[in-house]
C-alpha cells in the first residue's frame, strides 16, 4: 500500500480520527485559476485538454498547489463514458455539453456498447497515473464518475435542461428501455472505476448531479438501485455518494455500501447527520454563493458550518461546484478557514 504524507481525507472516509478536517472543492481544477485557463487555451478545447493526459495532469495539480486542499480530483468529465459506450459529446462554448444523437429508442441502444476503460478511456486513466507519480504521496486522488440516472438524463435529452422532461418522459413511457439503459450504463461506469482505482485512485465519488428531478418513489426506482451495485461492486476504495438536490433520499443512501454521502447547502446538517446516523461521513455543504461574500462572510460561513458538522467524520466542502467567476483568493479563505479551524 502507497504511503500518503497527508491522508486527512481518506481516513475521514473511512471514520477513523483525524486531527484537523480536511477540504477540498468540487470544480476546484476549472475556470476559477487564471493557471488553469493558460493551459486550456494551450489545448484549444475543452476536450482537447481532457483528452490530453499530460495537461489533465497539470491542471488537476494546479489546485493543490495554489490552495493547499487535501485532495486532488483528477480532471475529466462525468460525459466521458457516454463517449465510451459510443454516444460522443461536444461542448459548446457558453452552452455546455451537447449530444448529436441521442437514445430514444430500442433501436438507439442497440447501437451503443459497454465501454472498455482501457481502450477508450485509456486517456483518464494515463492523466491518472501522471499525476499519481508527481503529487508523490502529498495527498490522495479522488477519481469519479457520473450516477447512471444522471448520465441518462444526458443521453436521452442530449443536452442540458432544466426539467430534463425528455428524459423523464422515457421513465413513464417506456420504463423498460430506461431500465435497460440504466442497466447498461452502471455495467460501463463500474469496469471504469475500477480502472480508475487500478490507475491510482485512492477513493472515488459519484456525482448524480440531477437527483433532485425525480419524485422520493422514483429515485427508489431509477436511481439508487444502480447506486447499490455500484457501492456494492468498488469495494477497494471509499466511496462517495454525492446526489444533488435529493434531500428525500437520504436515509436510502445511507443503507448503500458507501463510506461517504455529500450534501447539498439544502439539506439541514443536524437533520443529515439524524438521517444518515453515525456510521457514514457527511461532505459538504457550503453554499457556493456564500464565497461571493466579503473575506469576513466567507470566514462566518464556514466556522458557521462547521461547527454544525463538528470535527470528525466529516470532509468540507462547497455543496455544489464552485462558480467559474469566483475569486480565486476567496476559495483560499474557505480553505484556510477550515485548515486552521480549532
Ligand atoms: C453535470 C456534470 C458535468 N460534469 C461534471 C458534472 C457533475 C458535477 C456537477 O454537478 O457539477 C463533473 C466534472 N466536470 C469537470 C470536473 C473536473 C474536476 C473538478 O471538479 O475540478 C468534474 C468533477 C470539468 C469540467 N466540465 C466542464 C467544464 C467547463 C468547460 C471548460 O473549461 O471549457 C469543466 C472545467 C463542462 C461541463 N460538464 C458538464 C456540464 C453541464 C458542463 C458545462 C457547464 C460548465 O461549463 O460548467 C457535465
Amino acid at each position: 500500500m502507497e504511503k500518503l504524507q497527508n491522508d486527512l481525507l481518506l481516513r475521514a472516509a473511512q471514520g477513523l480520527p483525524v486531527e484537523r478536517i480536511p477540504v477540498w472543492v468540487m470544480r476546484q481544477a476549472g475556470r476559477i485559476l487564471p493557471e488553469y485557463r493558460a493551459v486550456r487555451a494551450k489545448a484549444g478545447s475543452f476536450i482537447g485538454l481532457a483528452t490530453h493526459p499530460e495537461m489533465a495532469a497539470e491542471v488537476t495539480i494546479q489546485p493543490v498547489t495554489r490552495f493547499g486542499v487535501d485532495a486532488a480530483i483528477i480532471f475529466s468529465d462525468i460525459l466521458v463514458v457516454p463517449e465510451a459506450m459510443g454516444l460522443p459529446y461536444v461542448m459548446e462554448e457558453q452552452k455546455g455539453p451537447v449530444f448529436p444523437e441521442v437514445i430514444r429508442s430500442k433501436a438507439d441502444l442497440a447501437k451503443i456498447r459497454d465501454a472498455n476503460p482501457e481502450q477508450d478511456l485509456k486517456y483518464v486513466l494515463d492523466a491518472i497515473k501522471i499525476v499519481k507519480k508527481e503529487l508523490a504521496g502529498k495527498v490522495p486522488l479522488i477519481g469519479f464518475a457520473g450516477a447512471p440516472f444522471t448520465i441518462f438524463c444526458y443521453m436521452v435529452e442530449g443536452k442540458g435542461s432544466k426539467t430534463f422532461s425528455q428524459a423523464k418522459k422515457m421513465l413513464y413511457a417506456e420504463p423498460e428501455l430506461a431500465h435497460a439503459l440504466l442497466q447498461k450504463i452502471t455495467d460501463s461506469t463500474i469496469s471504469y472505476l475500477k480502472a480508475q482505482v487500478v490507475a491510482g485512485a485512492n477513493l472515488v465519488q459519484i456525482f448524480d448531479s440531477w437527483a433532485g428531478i425525480l419524485s422520493p418513489a422514483q429515485y427508489s426506482v431509477f436511481s439508487t438501485p444502480y447506486l447499490k451495485q455500484i457501492c456494492d461492486a468498488v469495494t477497494e476504495v471509499p466511496v462517495t455518494l454525492f446526489a444533488k438536490g435529493a434531500f428525500f433520499a437520504r436515509e436510502e443512501m445511507a443503507a448503500l455500501n458507501c463510506a461517504t454521502i455529500g450534501l447539498d447547502w439544502n439539506m439541514d446538517i443536524a437533520e443529515s447527520r439524524r438521517l444518515v446516523g453515525p456510521n457514514k461521513t457527511l461532505q459538504g455543504n457550503l453554499d457556493p454563493c456564500a464565497l461571493y461574500g466579503d473575506f469576513k462572510t466567507v470566514e462566518a460561513e464556514t466556522k458557521k458550518m462547521i461547527d454544525q458538522f463538528g470535527t470528525q467524520r466529516y470532509i468540507a466542502n462547497l455543496g455544489h461546484g464552485v462558480y467559474p467567476d469566483i475569486d480565486p483568493d476567496k476559495v483560499q479563505c474557505f480553505v484556510d478557514t477550515i485548515q486552521n479551524y480549532k
